[in-house]
Parts: structure tokens; sequence; C-alpha cells
């Protein structure tokens, strides 16, 4: 184990979901504002699920000059666009309306039947942003996943990489639904900021340096991004 292991992210926790998005929104807009004054364009990946919808409420109403920003995907389940299990229609729903309808939004989702036949052409399009996203927004499963990188799904090892070259990575997660195009480890570890939101007492307690120790011969996904993180990663809890 190295001490890496063993520091704390950044933690933040509050009194509710709402809360949590509040300050989250708030955090990535002035990242973003950065970004653009630096720049003149900024990036920003986004997880699908529960977790981040009142995060995509607060933002969507948050003044940006929008229009310099390129949003995408951490992660997609292999579903039709028009499916409720497709992030890209949560984004598209909660995200990327109001002042952020001004945005630019690059699709993880392709035609094609499979994700591991969208890899190559979806990383080149993106190549940029995964080579350092300015904003990351994760979540976690309470199997300690993290975007798509499920415990033992086929592919995790290559996607867990932290020296592989930032690229989106085929899943077929072992369990939950869906084949999955996500960003590999080490795009994740790319972006100048990383964002994990989550809620509940289950997946708080799992956070915790005393039970990452306790699994640090038998690390989870999530365990692989705090090992090897090199940047900011600040996490936002709530009950
Ligand atoms: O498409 C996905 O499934 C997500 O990107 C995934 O990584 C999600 O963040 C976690 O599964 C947490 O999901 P909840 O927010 O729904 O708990």
């Amino acid at each position: 184990m190295t001490p890496n292991s063993l520091r704390e992210p950044d933690l933040a926790t509050f009194e509710n979901p709402l809360q949590a998005a509040q300050t989250l929104a708030h955090e990535l807009v002035g990242i973003l504002a950065a970004a653009l004054q630096a720049r003149g364009a900024a990036t920003l990946a986004v997880s699908g699920g529960r977790s981040p919808k009142l995060l995509f409420d607060e933002l969507a109403r948050s003044r940006l000059d929008w229009s310099r920003v390129t949003v995408t995907l951490v992660d997609e389940r292999w579903v039709d666009p028009a499916s409720g299990d497709s992030n890209e229609r949560l984004v598209r729903e909660r995200l990327l309306t109001r002042h952020a309808s001004a945005a630019t939004f690059v699709p993880l989702k392709t035609r094609a039947d499979h994700p591991a036949e969208a890899v190559e052409e979806r990383s080149r399009t993106l190549q940029a942003l995964l080579a350092g996203a300015d904003a990351v927004v994760l979540g976690m499963g309470e199997d300690g996943h993290t975007a798509s990188l499920f415990p033992r799904a086929r592919g995790l090892a290559e996607a867990l990489d932290p020296a592989a070259a930032p690229a989106l990575a085929a899943i077929e997660p072992p369990v939950a639904p869906h084949a999955r195009l996500g960003m590999n480890l080490a795009a994740l570890l790319a972006a100048r900021h990383v964002a994990l939101l989550v809620q509940g007492t289950q997946k708080g307690a799992m956070l915790t340096a005393e039970a990452r120790a306790a699994r640090a011969d038998n690390p989870l996904p999530i365990d692989a991004l705090m090992l090897h993180r090199t940047r900011p990663l600040r996490m936002y809890w709530s009950p």
C-alpha cells in the first residue's frame, strides 16, 4: 500500500442532495469559467444514473458562456438514445436546457451494434477532451464501480491501466444491464478536476479511509481512481 491510497480525498458532506448539487454546480461553473478565460473553451464530462439529476438542473440554470462549452458523457449504456436507460437522454432532458442549451453535446452512442465497434472513432472524436477534460463528474455504484468501470467486467484490466493512453473503452458489466462505452481510468485521471457525487449511507461508508484500507489487497475500481489520482478529486456526499 502506498501512502497515496490512504490519503482522504477532499470530502465535503451535505445535509441533503440538493445542497450537494447546488455547491457542486457553483464550483463547476467557476472551473468552467476559469477554463474559458484561460483557453477560450471548456470541457465537461458527466455521468448518468440517478445521482446527478439535481446537479444537472442547477447547471442548466447557471449563467455561463455555454456556447463555448463542450459536454460529453463519462459513460453510456448501449441503448437507443430515446430509451429511458440512455444517459444521453438524461443529459439532453436535464442538463442541456435553459442556459446550458447553448453547449455543444458530443454523444458516445453511435449506430454501431456494439460499443467495441465505436471505441476507435469516438475516442478520436473526443481525443482532446479525453486527454484533459476541465471537469469530470462521477458517480459510484454500491459494487464500487465508477463510470462504467465495473468490478469483474470483461476488459476491466485494460481499462484500469493508469499508464494506458486516455481513451474510451467498451465494457460488458457482469451484472448491470447493457454493454457500455466509457472513459478509461487514464482519461478520468487526466481530467483537471474530478468530482465524485454520492448519496446514501452505504456508499459513504465505502469511501472512508478505513473501508478502503480494509480492501487494499482486493481494490475496487473506485479505489483505483483514488490510488492513482494526481489531480484534485473532490467528493460530495449527502445522505
Ligand atoms: O451510466 C451509469 O450507470 C453511470 O454513469 C454510473 O457509473 C453511475 O454513476 C453509478 O452507477 C451510480 O448510479 P446512481 O447515481 O444511479 O446511483
